[in-house]
């Protein structure tokens, strides 16, 4: 049976002799787990926390016996089994999420890049793109005369320097990165570089091509896969990063082609779309599906197409595709791009622009993994298949023992904050502690001016759910035109929709379009994470004047029956005041 030595510490634990204590992966057979309560180094109480987390990951007869209140001071043994406690292969937002919550749980942190620390977000995504679309943003308003004049401002000329705006997206991403990989370091996390592969579950090789001095292997007890993904490009089209690129080239802004055509009006091709006509740039979107934005809720979508297409140089076309592109020679030969109809694939047109952007998606980076070493065989793109608790599955649909997937890679849900949440799940579910995380409580956002953002699930699907279900669906709405600050920054546009069950007051969906409409998305996501009704959050009182009253006003216009209006409900008792349904 397992032995326990625990130390009550009021104070500093008394030490003997080595001088760090290193809380390294010993990983001994649970019969035999001794947890030695002898402290080589002063520990602060936040070190002794994670010793004592570590002991209980160690040996869970320890987390039982031991009470956690009680402040034992550990050290694991000597003759430890593997390297690390935890290897994360990919160093991108989910890497580094799950890294800094492993080390906070006491555990012996690798993690293992092949090309830049901050992986797509910060290198090639969120950050630098946000920085253009906030530079762009700002000469869109500038230029917006009329907008200007009715605040009493007057604008003269406004001018701007492509190659400044471009500087301003590379900087930040290289900041960030500093800083990303800084805060690694602080940590004690070991930051190896290499392209990693599997030699087993618990081993890992990683080296770069033609390096003889960079690699090595190492071994731990729970490996990440955080390898992200890279754009997806159909078929048919040759990418030169000149007039035929994806947002990877496009990021560096390296010139402003009069007439650009994107392909996809997904996020990327619309925040591309706020950028380049902030800038000058006429628009033309390909869209493969019948409409455009396809994957937002229709209402929403309409309300984009009137706020973000009409009214800015860009048109469309949906439910073609792009089957041929050929690329041209900037202000000589245009580029030529062929369209089929999506359902009948015939040849329905040819396009010419000076530039087509590619943004049909993103495929996962999981090439060279040596996936097969360990059982795993992803599926037909690529993604590798996982459990909902992160664990990676085997090619038989069973676990695969300590491997875990998190972000772009597994395919659950391609954003920077799931990936992280993704890698807190898994390392909670390493320690033993099951975790779930609720994707449909994840938020999303796209930064074009106005935002557009949401979480959970569009009204055609909570329309679906209801029939099948039997519950009967709320629709509440509100509109920005009433709210004061909005009316004060003169941005009455927009709307917020909110899906519910009218006989529980359970939020099904959230969807904003307007100012800020991507920090006011917190509200609904966090009450949907932690469970919270209608009725919880009716009465929660929002400062004015602020946007988040439209967040206010939505919830309270939601009418649940029963049991919200009965007179036992907490705020009914506490006297508060009857909200006025909108
Ligand atoms: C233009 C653009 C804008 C975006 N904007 C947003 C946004 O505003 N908000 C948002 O939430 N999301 C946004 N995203 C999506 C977001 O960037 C991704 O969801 C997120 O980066 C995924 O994180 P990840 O950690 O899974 O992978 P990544 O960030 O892709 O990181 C994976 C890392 O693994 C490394 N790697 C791969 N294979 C190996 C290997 N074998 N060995 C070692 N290392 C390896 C890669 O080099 C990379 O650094 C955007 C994406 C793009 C392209
Ligand atoms: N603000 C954000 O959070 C943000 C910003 C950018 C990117 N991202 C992430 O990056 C990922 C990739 O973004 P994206 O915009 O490339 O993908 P997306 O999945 O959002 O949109 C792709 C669009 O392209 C269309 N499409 C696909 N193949 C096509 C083809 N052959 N011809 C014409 N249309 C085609 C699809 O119907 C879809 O509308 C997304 O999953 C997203 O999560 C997020």
């Amino acid at each position: 049976m397992a032995s326990f030595t625990a130390h009550s510490t009021k104070a500093q634990a008394s030490l003997a002799s080595s001088q760090q204590a290193k809380l390294v992966s010993a990983r001994p057979q649970r019969s035999t787990v001794r947890c030695n309560a002898s402290l080589p180094v002063s520990l602060d109480s936040r070190q002794l926390n994670q010793a004592v987390n570590r002991c209980i990951r160690v040996s869970r007869h320890v987390a039982t016996r031991s009470s956690r209140g009680q402040r034992c001071a550990v050290v694991a043994m000597a003759g430890a089994k593997y390297d690390y406690d935890l290897v994360i292969i990919g160093c991108g937002v989910g890497g580094h999420g799950a890294a800094l919550h492993a080390v906070e749980q006491g555990m012996k942190v690798a993690v293992i890049e092949g090309h830049d620390i901050g992986g797509t977000c910060v290198n090639r995504g969120c950050v630098p793109s946000k920085a253009l679309l906030a530079a762009s943003g700002r000469i869109r308003d500038m230029k917006n005369e009329m907008h200007m004049k009715s605040m009493g401002i007057q604008v003269g000329s406004v001018s701007f320097d492509r190659a400044g705006v471009a500087a301003h997206a590379t900087q930040l991403a290289s900041a960030i990165q500093g800083n990303l990989k800084r805060s690694l370091e602080a940590l004690g996390v070991d930051i190896l570089i290499g392209q990693a592969k599997f030699v087993d579950n618990h081993t890992i090789k990683y080296g770069l091509p033609g390096r003889v001095d960079v690699g090595g292997q190492v071994t731990a007890k729970d490996v990440i896969i955080a390898t992200g993904s890279v754009p997806f490009v159909p078929p048919g089209i040759p990418i030169d990063g000149k007039t035929v690129f994806t947002s990877d080239h496009a990021l560096k802004l390296e010139w402003l082609p009069n007439w650009v055509a994107i392909i996809g009006s997904g996020y990327i091709g619309l925040e591309f779309s706020d950028v380049y006509t902030a800038l000058g740039c006429e628009v033309t979107f390909i869209e493969a599906m019948d409409k455009i934005m396809p994957g937002f809720d229709t209402e929403i979508a309409r309300m984009a197409e009137r706020l973000l297409i009409k009214g800015r140089p860009i048109d469309y076309h949906t439910g073609v595709i792009a089957t041929k592109v050929t690329p041209g020679v900037p202000g000589v030969k245009p580029v030529e791009i062929e369209l089929t109809d999506f359902k009948t694939k015939k040849v329905v047109d040819t396009l010419e622009v000076d530039a087509c952007m590619v943004a049909t998606g993103r495929a996962p980076y999981t090439n060279g993994l040596n996936l097969g070493s360990i059982g795993v065989e992803t599926d037909r793109r690529g993604f590798v298949p996982v459990s909902e608790k992160m664990e990676v599955l085997g090619s038989d649909g069973k676990v695969v023992p300590n491997v875990y997937c998190i972000g772009d890679a597994n395919g659950k849900y391609m954003l920077a904050h799931a990936a992280s949440a993704q890698g807190i799940s898994a390392v909670e579910n390493m320690l033993g502690r099951p975790n779930v995380l609720n994707h449909l409580s994840i938020p999303a956002a796209c930064f074009t001016h106005p935002e557009v953002s949401f979480v959970g699930v569009t009204q055609e699907k909570a329309e679906e759910m209801a029939k099948e279900q039997g519950f009967p669906l709320g629709v509440a709405k509100t509109s920005f035109k009433a709210n004061s600050k909005a009316l004060a920054e003169k941005e009455g546009e927009g709307m917020a929709k909110m899906l519910y069950r009218k006989d529980t007051g359970e939020i099904l969906g959230v969807h904003i379009i307007g100012l800020h409409a991507a920090d006011l998305i917190h509200e609904a996501s966090n009450a949907i994470a932690t469970k919270q009704t209608v009725q919880d959050i009716k009465f929660a009182v929002h400062a004015h004047p602020t946007l988040s009253e439209v967040l206010d006003e939505l919830i309270k216009s939601a009418h649940v029956n029963p049991p919200s209006s009965s007179s036992n409900s907490s705020a009914a008792k506490a006297g508060a005041k009857q909200p006025v349904a909108a």
